[in-house]
């Protein structure tokens, strides 16, 4: 089996200043990293570097890609970037304002991205988008609002609606249940959990939380300083914890 992300030494400084350092890991197809981390440890560098959204200094980045089989992402042109960004990868931000178009309705958020891999018939596209919101739970009857007239557990689910329609192949999610109430927070995983298994998805996902990685990550990278310095299956990292700043992490002497 090929990896489907392959992540080799990858490195990005701002200045003198160390954002993420020799990052190198394999990705497989139907897996879940987490990656979590103190405030400044590199994470959305990392993320960052590996979404095309910004330059490493040194390394490589190789996506399997449905097209053409495994493809230099960082080597890609921007216009060949961009349509992975429509078709085969997806980005869940944690502010959902900047995943959506707060201009349009909720039903043309999620339907524009189908229209964007090839889809014409209008009345398939409304039906298709109809059924995404309800799989996030997000009333019928709420298809034309436009998503400023949501709560922010509901935009939220919107923009994962919209991600996934296409049914991409790896999903970049950023902080996906930050800034949201604890009891939404809760409502938020369990969705996510449960999409994540029911379409075997890739995803690679940044948070504080380690609740958030308890639930959906199969294995874990720790950072700090820029620097991996933990790395294995969830359960076994969070329960027997081998780095020292790992068991601070686990045990919340660490503010993250
Ligand atoms: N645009 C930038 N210019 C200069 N330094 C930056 C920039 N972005 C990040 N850094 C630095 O790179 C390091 C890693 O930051 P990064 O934002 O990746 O960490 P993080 O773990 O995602 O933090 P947080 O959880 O607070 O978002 C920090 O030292 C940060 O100050």
């Amino acid at each position: 089996m090929t990896p489907l992300l392959q992540v080799k030494g990858v490195t990005k400084r701002y200045g003198a200043r160390l954002g993420c350092g020799d990052v190198s890991f394999d990705l497989w197809p139907g897996e879940v990293m987490g990656i979590v981390g103190e405030s400044g440890s590199g994470k959305s560098t990392l993320l960052s570097c590996l979404a095309g959204h910004l330059s490493p200094d040194a390394g490589e980045v190789i996506f399997d890609t449905r097209a053409e089989g495994p493809r230099d992402v960082l080597g890609m042109s921007e216009p060949a970037r961009r349509m992975l960004g429509r078709t085969d990868w997806a980005f869940v931000h944690q502010n959902p304002r900047d995943g959506l178009r707060m201009g349009v309705s909720a039903g043309a958020n999620v339907g524009e991205r189908l229209m964007a891999v090839g889809a014409r018939h209008y009345g398939q596209i409304r039906e298709q988008a109809v059924d995404w919101l309800g799989r996030v739970e997000i009333a019928a009857d709420r298809v034309d609002d436009r998503p400023r007239a949501f709560s922010g557990g509901m935009q939220q689910r919107l923009q994962i609606a919209r991600n996934l329609v296409t049914g991409p192949r790896l999903v970049f999610m950023d902080e996906p249940t930050g800034g949201l109430d604890v009891s939404v927070q809760a409502r938020l995983l369990d969705l996510l959990r449960g999409l994540v298994r029911e379409m075997g998805l890739s995803a690679i996902i940044v948070t504080h939380d380690l609740a958030v990685v308890r639930l959906l990550a199969d294995r874990l990278m720790v950072m700090k300083g820029g620097h991996v310095v933990e790395t294995g299956l969830t359960d076994q990292v969070l329960d027997d914890p081998q780095h020292g700043y790992t068991q601070l992490l686990v045990s919340s002497v660490l503010q993250v």
